[in-house]
């Protein structure tokens, strides 16, 4: 296990209480220490005792030799030069196996895109697990679920294998690209519903945004090639809901700084752990300008962070948006051949080339 803070950690846990023996590697030889001898990770899961046969090292090699299954857990954004130190120790056979909510800034990629190319191995080999997971309440051994996908199913299900005890239970499918995407999809909609808390808005307008916000999911997802019903699963509204709903969320507490007032730098600076949505809201607004999908609660949350949209003018809308009423769904207009996001993307280009950039309504 690649990663010892709050979800490395657990996840290493919950391959140890499934069997596995477990080797964490650590960079600081002190923590790598505290779990071995003490068996706790008091910085990031204060009060939980490691099972073990759940060790640490700080020797990345020592961590590699004979591992069947490697999992990383660090900060996406850190993936890479990461993959470049582990490379020279990957077994051929071995699988591995992404943990991580993010995308790289500046190629767009999903975690298991930046593993296939950082160690130059088949997506066969490589899984991703994903769903309604927060870690402390797992490390704690509440019942949660979660899903394992991968290219090749085979793959899955050996992971899933793994990772199951009895109170972690995973479910297998071969759709990466859903199950990836409602992961990092997800955390910029709790940054939104942090943002509503912070303001002091009740549930109807998180209610709201959390349903529009699956919407910009699905309709994201979709269009990159991914499953709609993975969106409506655990890897989808699963984490969705839990995010959005918990204190524990890193995610939604930095929307909630947002929300009562504090800058982007001053958040980050607040933030002792990884909230992955920050990173992920540039990449995901760019690849989704260049399908043509509409995400305007994200485009919030991005006008938020750069300090140009006041956080109580924040919507499940855009509040500057003129169309025309719409349906609920944009992705499945019966009368739109290939998706409603094809079809709203030409009409908006015929109608901006009709009115000269101003709407339909005449705004
Ligand atoms: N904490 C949670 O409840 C869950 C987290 N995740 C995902 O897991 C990933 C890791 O998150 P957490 O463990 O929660 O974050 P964390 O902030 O608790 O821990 C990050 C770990 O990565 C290490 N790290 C930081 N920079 C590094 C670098 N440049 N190279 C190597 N290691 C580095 C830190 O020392 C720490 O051990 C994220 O992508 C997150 O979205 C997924 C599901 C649940
Ligand atoms: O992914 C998570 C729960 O599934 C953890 O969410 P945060 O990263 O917002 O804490």
């Amino acid at each position: 296990m690649l990663g010892t803070g709050s979800w490395g950690t657990t996840f290493g846990k919950i391959l140890a209480d499934g069997g596995s023996h477990v080797t964490m590697w650590a960079r600081r030889p002190e923590l790598a220490a505290e779990i071995s001898r003490s068996h706790r990770n008091s910085d990031y899961l204060p009060g939980v005792v490691l099972p073990a046969n759940l060790t640490a090292t700080a020797n990345l090699q020592d961590a590699l030799k004979g591992a069947q299954q490697v999992f990383i857990a660090v900060p996406s954004q850190s993936l890479r030069e990461n993959l470049a130190a582990i490379r020279p120790h990957i077994e051929p056979t071995t699988i591995v196996v992404s943990l991580m909510k993010g995308v790289e800034r500046g190629t767009g990629l999903r975690m298991s895109e930046v593993i296939a190319e950082g160690l130059g191995i088949d997506p066969s080999r490589i899984a991703v697990a994903s769903g309604p997971n927060l870690a402390l309440e797992i490390a704690r051994e509440q019942p949660t679920a979660a899903v394992i996908s991968s290219q090749s199913l085979e793959t899955a299900q050996a992971v899933a294998l793994l990772a199951r005890n009895k109170y972690f239970r995973t479910f297998v499918n071969t759709d990466v690209i859903g199950t990836e995407f409602g992961g990092v999809l997800k955390n910029l909609i709790a940054v939104a519903i942090g943002i509503v808390d912070g303001v002091g808005y009740g549930e109807n307008t998180k209610a709201s945004i959390i349903t529009r916000g699956l919407v910009e999911m699905t309709d994201f997802a979709v269009a990159q090639g991914a499953k709609a019903e993975t969106l409506s699963g655990l890897a989808g509204l699963g984490d969705l809901i839990a995010t959005c709903q918990s204190p524990l969320s890193r995610n939604n507490t930095a929307g909630r700084l947002l929300g009562q007032g504090y800058s982007f730098p001053a958040v980050v600076k607040q933030m002792q752990q990884t909230a992955e949505g920050l990173a992920s809201v540039a990449p995901v607004l760019e690849l989704a300008r260049s399908i043509g999908v509409e995400m305007p609660i994200v485009e919030q949350v991005k006008q938020v962070l750069d300090g140009t949209l006041d956080p109580k003018d924040i919507a499940p809308h855009l509040t500057t948006d003129s169309d025309e009423p719409q349906g609920e769904r944009t992705n499945d207009d019966a009368e739109a051949p290939g998706g409603g996001v094809v079809w709203r993307s030409v009409k908006r280009a015929f109608d901006q080339l009709r009115y000269g950039g101003r709407s339909a309504a005449g705004n």
